[in-house]
């Protein structure tokens, strides 16, 4: 008797596939130059790499904004969160309004939509903060807001473009703290750019380095500290250690 041919196995744990992407703008300009790059459950990669080497283009490219000239570009999560450097509030909506836009676009019911609005600000610390609006708020708390909305999708892939790269120096480690905890809890994976080379070790438990124009991959790094992970491991020398390596790779590709 024929036994039946098992389909092959679906890779489920793979998010996000980029393979040989390059990109030619119509002008000419060639941003990015073969790279490979994966994200998978349970991972939080972040990419560091001079200004100008396609950090944002390949976000862009995973967001379906921009399509690459060449290569493969799989992406394979359904729900998908998005932080950039501007929290993009809208001035006219409370706290509670802006975080509930995304589930109102979804067409959610109204009880459903204050239900998972409410969990998220609850996430982000924002609770007893529904009613304010966002020039209300510090830069910080706007940058929960946004985080905040996107959590209410439940968002299987996180992309985030340098999102505290306009906070000071103390938000930024305490929202650093906040995001290292929404990781481990949320289960999201995340897909980070960064100019902060110790802002990539901390948070991620990958990191990938890439040269400048045209954007190329030169080097990536495992983060072995274990997750949840301790705030005081960067002041420890494996930590420096790993900060020295990255920064090394990072000027290595920029010649
Ligand atoms: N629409 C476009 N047409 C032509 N060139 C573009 C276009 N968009 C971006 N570029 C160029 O492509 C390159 C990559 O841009 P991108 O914004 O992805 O870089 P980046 O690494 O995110 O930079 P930064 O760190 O400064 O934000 C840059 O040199 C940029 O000038």
């Amino acid at each position: 008797m024929p036994t039946a041919t098992a389909p092959p196995p679906i890779d489920v744990r793979t998010l996000l596939d980029f393979r040989g992407l390059e990109l030619v703008f119509p002008n000419g300009t060639v941003a990015l130059s073969g790279v490979d790059l994966t994200v998978d459950r349970g991972e939080f990669v972040s990419i560091v790499g001079p200004s100008g080497c396609g950090k944002s283009t390949l976000l862009r490219i995973a967001s379906g904004l921009e399509s690459a000239s060449s290569g493969t570009a799989d992406v394979s999560a359904k729900r998908i969160g998005y932080v950039f450097q501007d929290a993009t509030l809208l001035p006219w909506r409370t706290v509670q309004g802006n975080v509930e836009l995304l589930a109102e676009l979804h067409k959610a019911p109204a009880a459903e939509r204050t239900a998972k609005a409410a969990a998220a600000i609850g996430l982000v610390g924002l609770t007893g903060f529904e009613k304010h609006l966002p020039k209300q708020l510090s830069g910080g708390m706007k940058m929960r807001v946004s985080l905040a909305r996107s959590l209410t999708l439940d968002p299987e892939l996180f992309l985030f473009d340098e999102p505290f790269g306009a906070l000071d120096e103390i938000t930024r480690e305490r929202l650093n703290d906040e995001l290292l905890r929404l990781f481990v809890e949320q289960r999201f994976a995340g897909l980070f750019i960064t100019h902060s080379v110790s802002e990539a070790v901390y948070l991620s438990t990958k990191v990938v380095v890439m040269s400048g124009r045209p954007g190329a991959v030169v080097k990536r790094f495992d983060v072995p500290f274990p997750m949840p992970r301790d705030p005081d491991i960067r002041f420890t020398p494996e930590f420096a250690e790993l900060v020295g390596e990255v920064s090394h790779a990072l000027r290595e590709g920029h010649r």
